[in-house]
């Protein structure tokens, strides 16, 4: 090629550069109407703020970012927008009340890779999460769940009872607690013991998604070609984790399903939110796998979505009463007042036990579940507060930062449920946590009023019958026991070693008739059923 024709390349390349640049300068000016983006910390070029996503407790690093920046936040990373909303208002101006723009996902490769397609928390805003949530929301909304109170009910008999047993389990406890109803409800499933095969497939996929899903954590989140690299190549260690969790997530969706229809497919009278869909299916003569898959969906979701979350807070009851005596004197104070030694606390107690609702709220904003709760994104470009917020940004809300503003809540690390009460009542004046802890808008969890329920009648029953104390050493002294929060999507509090002991002889009879008969009566109710 002549040196002429070399010439009339290259500028032919450099003027279509200049022409592209040109050109997105101009669109880019036409989207944002000249708004600036929120403020950041500085950007490096391409790479934007990847050296700037925290890793480790992002809520502290963006807590800390919000002091100097502002409550809204803005960082960049190869091409991704992330904006952090750090203050009570600024969750509420942007994810509450402008939801019907900020009710997105952005679709990470680590949902599919950490076994997560099926749950509708992470399905983009559109019609396949409408129709996942209102098949939910029709089991699950605040009338529907009167009808599980008795189910709940039985299960916290039981629950006594193997606290009582074996105290240092409380963990495995509450989770099989939790599970027993949610199978029963959802399945017709009974689960008896800490080691059914449906709690390992529970924590199996739990650990998926209490690693995975922490956005920025892993790199495949801005580089997705990362997820083709095959998980026996050298350094493939995110690729081998990957393998193991999508496995755990096909298994919670596919098990107790198959279980479900297997009984319905023999004829066995069920009762189930998974059974009476299916029913439902037949009856309208609709029989497609689209249908199928978001009633399988749907169970699994209730499973999986329920179970840490509620079990994160109720070790943050017990971790908080076990360090506070006078918490636990004046709940006992309560109860004995209200509902007397000689029965256990039930529903109709909940307006009237005022100090047990308070250490519920303050377990909750002490000891935040989702931190970040669950990142909502934008759907069209927008403005708020005058900043320009592009379509597709991901919005983080600082949950764990509005819980543990010094501004509303004094002293916000301390335990303490008297900042919810004045004159013997729930102080209406007082943010309350559950506007926080349950999420936002669109999103917000279709799970709270079945998780209200759960949380008030096992802390309640247990409060009731035990003394919660700090874990003794061996030689009778008290342990000290460290106050924090583990990392992740979901936190729990990092140590929950504590003494459990029935109040008294009285107690402890109490307890184990109660148990006695919740087993009784849930066999009575269960039917024989070979194993699935
Ligand atoms: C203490 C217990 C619980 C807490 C703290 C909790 C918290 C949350 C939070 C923060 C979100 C994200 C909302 C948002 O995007 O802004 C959420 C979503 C969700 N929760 Fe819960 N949850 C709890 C219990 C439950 C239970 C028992 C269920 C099921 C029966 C459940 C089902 C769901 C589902 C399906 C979503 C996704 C909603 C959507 O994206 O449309 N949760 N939850």
């Amino acid at each position: 090629m002549s040196q002429i024709t070399y010439f009339a390349l290259a500028s032919t390349f450099i003027s279509l550069i200049v022409v592209f640049y040109v050109r997105s300068i101009a669109q880019r000016r036409a989207r944002t109407l000249g708004r600036p983006l929120p403020p950041g910390p500085k950007t490096l070029p391409i790479l934007g703020n990847m050296f700037n996503m925290p890793r480790v407790r992002p809520w502290i690093v963006y807590r800390d970012l919000s002091h100097v920046l502002g409550d809204i936040i803005h960082l960049h990373v190869l091409g991704q927008h992330i904006v952090v909303l750090g203050s009570a208002q600024a969750i509420y101006e942007y994810l509450d009340k402008r939801s019907a723009n900020t009710s997105d996902r952005v679709q990470s490769p680590m949902i599919e890779l950490s076994g997560a397609s099926f749950n509708l928390a992470f399905m983009p805003y559109g019609q396949r999460w409408r129709r996942h949530r209102r098949s939910l929301w029709q089991y699950f909304h605040r009338e529907a769940t009167e009808g599980y109170k008795t189910t709940q009910q039985s299960a916290a008999h039981i629950f006594l009872q193997e606290l009582c047993e074996r105290p240092s389990d409380l963990r495995d406890i509450i989770r099989l607690n939790f599970a027993s109803v949610i199978m029963k409800i959802g399945y017709d499933i009974a689960v008896q013991s800490k080691d059914d095969a449906y709690l390992k497939i529970a924590k199996d996929a739990h650990e998926g998604r209490a690693e995975g899903m922490v956005p920025g954590r892993f790199l495949v989140d801005f580089l997705p070609f990362l997820r083709h690299i095959p998980p026996f190549f050298p350094f493939a260690a995110s690729q081998k984790l990957w393998v193991k969790w999508k496995a755990a997530g096909d298994r919670l969706k596919n098990t107790p399903f198959e279980c479900a229809k297997a009984k319905l497919a023999r004829g066995q009278p069920t009762q189930s939110i998974v059974a009476n869909s299916l029913v439902r299916l037949g009856k309208m003569g609709i029989s497609s796998p689209e249908e199928e898959e978001i009633v399988k969906n749907v169970g699994a979701v209730a499973f999986e979505a329920g179970i840490d979350t509620v079990l994160s807070t109720m070790l943050s009851v017990f971790s908080g009463v076990s360090l506070h005596p006078e918490v636990l004197a004046k709940a006992h104070a309560e109860l004995d007042e209200v509902v007397g030694p000689h029965r256990l606390p039930d529903f109709s107690d909940k307006d009237s036990l005022v100090y047990i609702n308070a250490i519920i709220k303050e377990a909750m904003r002490w000891h935040t579940v989702l931190p970040m709760g669950v990142p909502h994104a934008t759907v069209a470009d927008d403005e708020f507060r005058g900043y320009f917020i592009p379509a597709g940004t991901m919005v983080l809300p600082n949950t764990w930062a509005c819980m543990h503003d010094p501004e509303v809540y004094e002293d916000p690390d301390v335990f303490r449920p008297e900042r919810f009460i004045r004159n013997g009542k729930l102080d209406p004046t007082v943010q309350d946590p559950t506007a926080f802890s349950f999420g936002y808008g669109r999103r917000i969890c279709p799970g709270r009023y079945f998780a209200d329920s759960a949380l008030f009648i096992n802390v309640a029953c247990a409060i009731h019958v035990f003394d919660v104390t700090p874990p003794l050493g061996e030689d009778g002294l008290p342990i000290e026991v460290k106050q924090g929060h583990t990392d992740g999507f979901i936190s729990h509090p990092e140590d929950v070693r504590c003494t459990i002991k029935p109040r008294s002889a009285t107690a402890e009879a109490l307890l184990r008739s109660h148990a006695t008969s919740a087993r009784q009566s849930s066999n009575e109710g269960e039917q024989v059923t070979p194993d699935c």
